[in-house]
């Protein structure tokens, strides 16, 4: 047995990259019906029997890290968050609905790329040095000038990455400064994306220095009415020390006396601006599972 990753799954075939290359399986057939709900998806990891005509059988599906559902991707160790300088303009409540989705997804990694640094004028108001506080990184960059693509492509080695963000934003023309190989194979998705098939997409998974990129959009605003809202303070890492420490458990450190979460925001451990957005997302997820409850009745 051989152990491998799947970086494609095509009609009934998958793509196993192995240490002795790309091998073309199918699943064997008594692991279908106990196979678990998803399948094997791009980016599992399976143990594979190598057939004599060069093929393979998949035998076993290795345990899973994290699963991205639209379109399904196992085992991301990288998101890499994507917005621009300017055109469109980086609104803080936007870069936080992304970084909670990030957080909720299980990927390990999170980091804040800022594109088109290009088109910034006159001081560039780095409210991200508040985010780089928290932990997480920020590398500034510019598809059209090249300037920080050596400081991204160096985080891309060796990691299983996805770039999400807001359309518009330069993934595809950061992808090509990067390597134009990886753009001749995102290019056409991209076509796909904008006629609206994007739900039928497989995500496949590129290989890139060691590592792979994989090209699907990450995640939407759709996925908020799934969350957790008791939850949600996880997904701010600088709530993470002050849980438990409310008078109130559970607590959602909005109306109650005694939360330590607003304490630490009128002590500035906090910002007020990330403390915002989270109470503006708090009310979206509210909103949101309403609205998702609504339709099941319907
Ligand atoms: N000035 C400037 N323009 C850029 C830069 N990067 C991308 N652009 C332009 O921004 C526009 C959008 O770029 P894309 O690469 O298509 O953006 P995207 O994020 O892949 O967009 P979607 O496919 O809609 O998700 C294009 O007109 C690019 O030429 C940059 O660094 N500086
Ligand atoms: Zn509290």
């Amino acid at each position: 047995m051989v152990e491998g990753r799947v970086i494609k799954a095509y009609n009934s075939f998958f793509y196993v990259m192995t240490e002795a290359g790309l091998v073309s399986c199918k699943l064997r057939g008594k692991f279908k019906k106990r196979r678990q709900s998803t399948g094997v998806v791009p980016g599992d990891r399976v143990a594979i029997e190598l057939l004599p005509d060069g093929t393979g059988v998949i035998e076993q599906q290795l345990p899973r890290v994290n699963l991205l559902r639209r379109p399904a991707v196992a085992n991301l160790t990288q998101v890499i968050l994507t917005f621009a300088a300017a055109a469109p303009d980086l609104h803080p409540l936007l870069l936080n609905r992304f970084l909670v989705l990030a957080e909720w997804s299980g990927i390990p990694k999170i980091v804040i790329c800022v594109n088109k640094m290009d088109l910034h004028e006159g001081p560039w108001q780095d409210f991200l040095r508040d985010y780089e506080t928290i932990g997480y990184p920020v590398v500034r960059v510019s598809a059209q000038t090249g300037q920080g693509i050596d400081v991204l492509r160096s985080r891309l080695r060796g990691e299983v990455s996805v770039f999400a963000g807001p359309s518009g934003v330069g993934k595809s023309s950061l992808l090509n400064q990067v390597n134009p190989a990886l753009t001749l194979a995102t290019g056409h998705v991209s076509e796909k994306i904008k006629r609206g098939r994007h739900t039928t997409r497989v995500a496949e998974l590129l290989p890139y220095e060691g590592g792979y990129i994989v090209d699907t959009p990450g995640f939407s605003a759709m996925e908020m009415a799934e969350l957790q809202v008791t939850d949600l303070p996880h997904y701010f890492p600088e709530f993470r020390p002050y849980e438990g420490a409310c008078r109130f458990s559970p607590c959602s450190h909005t109306h109650e006396p005694g939360c330590a979460v607003k304490a630490a925001v009128e002590e500035r451990s906090i910002t007020r601006e990330r403390y915002d957005a989270y109470e503006q997302i708090l009310q979206e997820v509210k909103e949101a599972q309403m609205l998702a409850r609504k339709k099941e009745y319907k």
